[in-house]
């Protein structure tokens, strides 16, 4: 594991002074008429992490396509690094969620890792040993180098996971999307994906964009939660957002956040979720603004 200090993130002030890396207003995506969230302002800095989280269902991996430019917004705008969405490609790292590969497949985690290292890059590219003692690093930080050299299609899903962490980070992004990076990985691994990661936005000013069902692995690095829910969503700094007033108000039913030993514990969220309708939807409600007192945060 790499072991090495982790530089101060960037100050809450300097990152409200850079330009957002993710710039997106009165944002609504729907299928059909079935809306997943909509009027979402949402500015993210250079060097921010922030978590989103929500239901199954409320449209978290979708934010993440229309962020790539896969899907496109239903109404609203956005800009990624400048950019119309999908025309940032290069400069973002993208962690999908967990699929099983064929078992045939042959690529080696070694070679898809060197292969990031190249991959994406405009000018000079590394030479051939610093772009593998780069990816040496990489599969090092995740515990991947144990297996660097099995084809992947042999891994298990948590190893696998680790090596699209790296993969995702060789190609030295400006923005990191990471869709629930920490599915089947087991305690240890999660704490070193995300330390990775956070040393990465540290030290590079990499935004970071992390779908999680689960607060309490990132609680220590997020620097706002976007929740996104049934009624609506709410975007702020943990400590506003995974409170009991504000989910009651997102889920629409009562929902109690309590603190043990550390850890958030949402109790009463139900399942899933019942996504709402145009016309029916959270304007109105209060709750899918950021919440009062979050004046630039969002
Ligand atoms: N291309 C599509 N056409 C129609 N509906 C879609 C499409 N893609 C996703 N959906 C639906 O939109 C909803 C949101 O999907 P999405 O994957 O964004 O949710 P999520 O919050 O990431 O869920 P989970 O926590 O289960 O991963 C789901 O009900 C899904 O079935």
């Amino acid at each position: 594991m790499d072991r090495t200090e982790a530089p101060a993130p960037p100050s809450r002030r300097d990152a409200a002074l850079a330009a957002p890396v993710i710039s997106l207003h009165g944002g609504t995506l729907a299928y059909g008429g079935r809306v997943l969230w909509q009027a979402l302002d949402l500015d993210v800095r250079p060097g921010e992490f922030l978590a989103v989280l929500g239901p199954n269902g409320s449209g978290k991996t979708s934010l993440l396509r229309v962020i790539l430019g896969r899907r496109h917004l239903t109404a609203g705008s956005l800009t990624v690094l400048g950019h119309a969405a999908g025309q940032a490609g290069r400069h973002i790292g993208y962690v999908p969620q967990h699929r099983s590969l064929p078992a045939h497949t042959l690529v080696r985690a070694r070679d898809a890792v060197r292969l990031g290292v190249y991959g994406h890059r405009w000018g000079p590219r590394p030479g051939r040993r610093a772009a593998r003692r780069r990816a040496d690093e990489l599969l090092e930080a995740v515990g991947a180098a144990p297996f660097a050299d099995v084809p992947l299609g042999r891994l298990s899903g948590g190893e696998h996971q680790r090596v699209r962490v790296a993969q995702a980070l060789a190609t030295d992004p400006r923005l990191l999307l990471c869709d629930e990076p920490l599915l089947s990985l087991d305690l240890q691994y999660q704490s070193a994906v995300t330390a990775l990661i956070d040393r990465r936005r540290r030290s590079a000013d990499t935004a970071v964009v992390f779908v999680t069902h689960e607060i309490n692995p990132v609680l220590g690095m997020a620097d706002r939660v976007l929740y996104l829910a049934p009624a609506g969503f709410r975007v702020g700094p943990p400590e506003d957002v995974m409170t009991t007033s504000a989910l009651t108000r997102l889920y629409g039913t009562r929902v109690d956040v309590v603190h043990v030993g550390g850890r958030v514990v949402v109790v009463g969220a139900p399942d899933g979720t019942v996504p709402h309708h145009h016309g029916n939807g959270p304007h109105g409600t209060g709750v899918n603004a950021a919440a009062p007192g979050d004046g630039g945060r969002t």
